[in-house]
């Protein structure tokens, strides 16, 4: 019988560096189901990602909010022999009721990019939907863990952040940009490098969701990775470029979708499990782009504990070898430059009353 792994196999193991005794938690009942919503759900990583939550066995409701028609893909899925209910709401008004009352809010609706582009080439048409979402978070779900997949990452979290704060519902620990599909990648090509398999790999990578930005953690790879330095560089710069290696193969249709969609998922399962953690539980450890101070930007990516309220704790920067060291040095005034842009848009919506 096909079944999907949700769990520990999925998410990222506790790497030794990782691993520490957490304060014990308050039982928030294991028993508890959960309200999902998928905005975008109608799109290329909507619709897997989707189907993938469709499976969840935690999920009560799944709701599927796109601007495009979803009742279609509403009724398909409701035909699986899942437990989840399908809900679907269409349309920039039926938003807020979509997400009421959700507990977790993931969104991959905007625009991908086509050959020649940036990710920042998708801020004009992207960060609006991201203010709207976050609009209709700010009173249909306030506690809502929110998780982006919206691009370009590293601009579009400090909007969202922006527009929380002015409803004063913003709280650092909620909000998500979804970097998973980084650490997918990168366990994949160091396993196929390392001549393991990819599941048993655990990488951190760190920094932001673009180009440069993008530092996978090759020395604390485990098992570790001993290629050259020629061999390290090369990969290094495949995990940068991973994703424009899909946007070229794809000459036009868009970019990562079903890879996407399984790392949205193993992000939302890990979320879940976080809510659902039980006093002395060691905690569930994920890479995301949120708000901290373990780096120089105001949000990095870098890996955290998940518990009920989602972040938990901040662990610290890997340790970093001398190509590490520099790779983040010439990585934070880039990151820090994204992270300005979304902060003054966020700031001119507001004012604009967006
Ligand atoms: N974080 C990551 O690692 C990562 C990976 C891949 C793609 N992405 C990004 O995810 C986004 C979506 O990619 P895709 O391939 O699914 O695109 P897509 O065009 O196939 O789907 C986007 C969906 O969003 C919907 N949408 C647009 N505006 C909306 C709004 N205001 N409200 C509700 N729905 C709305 C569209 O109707 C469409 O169904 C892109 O911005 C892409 O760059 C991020
Ligand atoms: O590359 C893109 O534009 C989509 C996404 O950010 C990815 O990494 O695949």
């Amino acid at each position: 019988m096909f079944t999907l792994r949700w769990g520990t196999q999925l998410s990222q193991k506790l790497h030794p560096y990782q691993r520490k005794r957490t304060d014990a938690v308050p039982s928030t009942g294991s028993q508890r189901t959960l309200k999902v919503a998928v905005v975008g759900a109608a799109g290329g990583i909507g619709q897997p990602l989707s189907l993938l939550l469709k499976h969840h066995p935690h999920i009560e409701t799944l709701v599927l909010h796109d601007q495009e028609n979803v009742k279609g893909i509403a009724a398909d899925l409701s035909h699986i022999d899942t437990s989840a209910v399908v809900q679907h709401f269409q349309g920039p008004k039926k938003l807020a009721l979509a997400l009421k009352g959700s507990d977790i809010v993931v969104v991959p609706a905007g625009k991908p990019r086509k050959p020649g582009m940036t990710r920042a080439d998708l801020l004009d048409a992207n960060a609006s939907i991201a203010v709207a979402v976050a609009n209709a978070v700010s009173t249909a779900c306030p506690g809502a863990l929110l998780a982006f997949i919206t691009n370009p990452i590293n601009t579009i979290v400090p909007i969202v952040a922006e527009i929380l704060k002015s409803k004063a519902v913003y709280d650092p620990r909620r909000l998500f940009g979804v970097t998973t599909l980084d650490v997918v990648r990168s366990k994949t090509f160091l396993g196929e490098s390392i001549g393991v398999e990819p599941e048993e790999v655990t990488i951190p990578v760190i920094g932001g969701h673009a180009g440069l930005t993008i530092l996978p953690v090759l020395s604390q790879c485990d098992p570790p990775f001993d290629g050259d330095e020629a061999e390290r560089l090369s990969l290094f710069h495949r995990i940068q470029e991973a994703g424009t290696e899909v946007v070229i193969a794809k000459a036009g249709r868009g970019s990562a979708t079903l890879s996407m969609a399984y790392s949205g998922a193993r992000f939302v399962d890990s979320l879940i499990r976080g809510i659902k953690m039980e006093g002395g539980d060691e905690g569930v450890v994920e890479c995301t782009f949120c708000e901290s101070d373990v780096s120089e930007a105001k949000f990095f990516a870098s890996p955290v504990i998940l518990g009920p309220q989602g972040v938990k704790e901040h662990l610290e920067i890997p340790c970093l070898d001398d190509l590490e060291k520099a790779a983040l040095k010439c990585l934070i005034p880039i990151l820090k430059k994204n992270i300005e842009a979304g902060i003054k848009y966020g700031q001119s919506a507001v004012v604009c009353g967006f």
